[in-house]
């Protein structure tokens, strides 16, 4: 898939997502370019057709996006409970597991994901895997991160602290905190690990989405329309 094809599908999966999306309805906006095209489409469906939404951005690309495109913004002090939420993966697996957190937004993303009523994550069919195996990132508090490093490595990663691009040093997430890129190669229990790095003090929050797949439909977008999926 070249990168013209894989911007359609993108468009189109986001789109399709975008059109889901009911009046009155309280929506989680994730972060990545994907998500953006739903924002895109939502935007334009408030400005042309009234639509009467309120979304919770998950970073602050997320809600600078919302902004230029017209979505009026809340938070989840105020709404606790979403109707929805629209995100993006970097890896998706049959039994619908994530990988998520390229853009270093995971730990917001993953409280959107646990607010939210119904998830469609948005994707290319690149992200579409039988084995999760991407690196699977971990917020770690910069207090606790040589010691969360040490827990790290004992279950077998290799983590690399991501580095700022046009900033020297480490990656500072939009909550204060590091990016620990753990490689594990291909992961036999995703679930299992998950639970095992949620279980490391200082380790705030890591990329893999293992509980959600009842409540989550993915949107494949492909060449002339896209794929739903879900476990129902
Ligand atoms: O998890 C994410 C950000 O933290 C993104 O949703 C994920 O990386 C997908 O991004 P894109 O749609 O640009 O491929």
């Amino acid at each position: 898939m070249n990168a013209a094809e894989q911007a359609a599908s993108k468009q189109n999966a986001g789109y399709l997502a975008a059109g889901m999306v009911e009046d009155g309805m309280v929506v989680g906006l994730g972060t990545g370019s994907t998500v953006f095209f739903a924002m895109e489409r939502l935007g334009e469906r408030i400005a042309t057709d009234g639509l009467s939404i309120a979304g919770v951005p998950t970073s602050y690309q997320a809600a600078i996006r919302a902004r230029q495109y017209g979505i009026p913004l809340t938070s989840l002090d105020e709404h606790p409970e979403l109707d929805i939420a629209i995100d993006g993966a970097d890896q998706v697996d049959p039994a619908l597991r994530l990988i998520k957190g390229r853009g270093a937004a995971l730990l917001r993303e993953k409280c959107v994901c646990d607010a939210a009523k119904k998830v469609l994550i948005v994707v290319d069919p690149t992200k579409m895997v039988d084995t999760l195996d991407a690196p699977v990132p971990v917020e770690v508090l910069p207090f606790a991160s040589a010691g969360v490093f040490r827990r790290l490595t004992l279950l077998g990663a290799v983590p690399v602290v991501r580095e700022g691009v046009k900033k020297d040093g480490p990656v500072v997430t939009d909550n204060g905190n590091f990016i620990l890129d753990c490689d594990f190669k291909a992961i036999a229990d995703p679930g299992r690990l998950e639970a095992e790095i949620a279980s490391i003090p200082g380790a705030l929050e890591c990329g893999l989405f293992c509980t959600y797949g009842e409540k989550i439909t993915v949107i494949v977008g492909e060449g002339k329309g896209c794929r739903v999926v879900s476990l129902q």
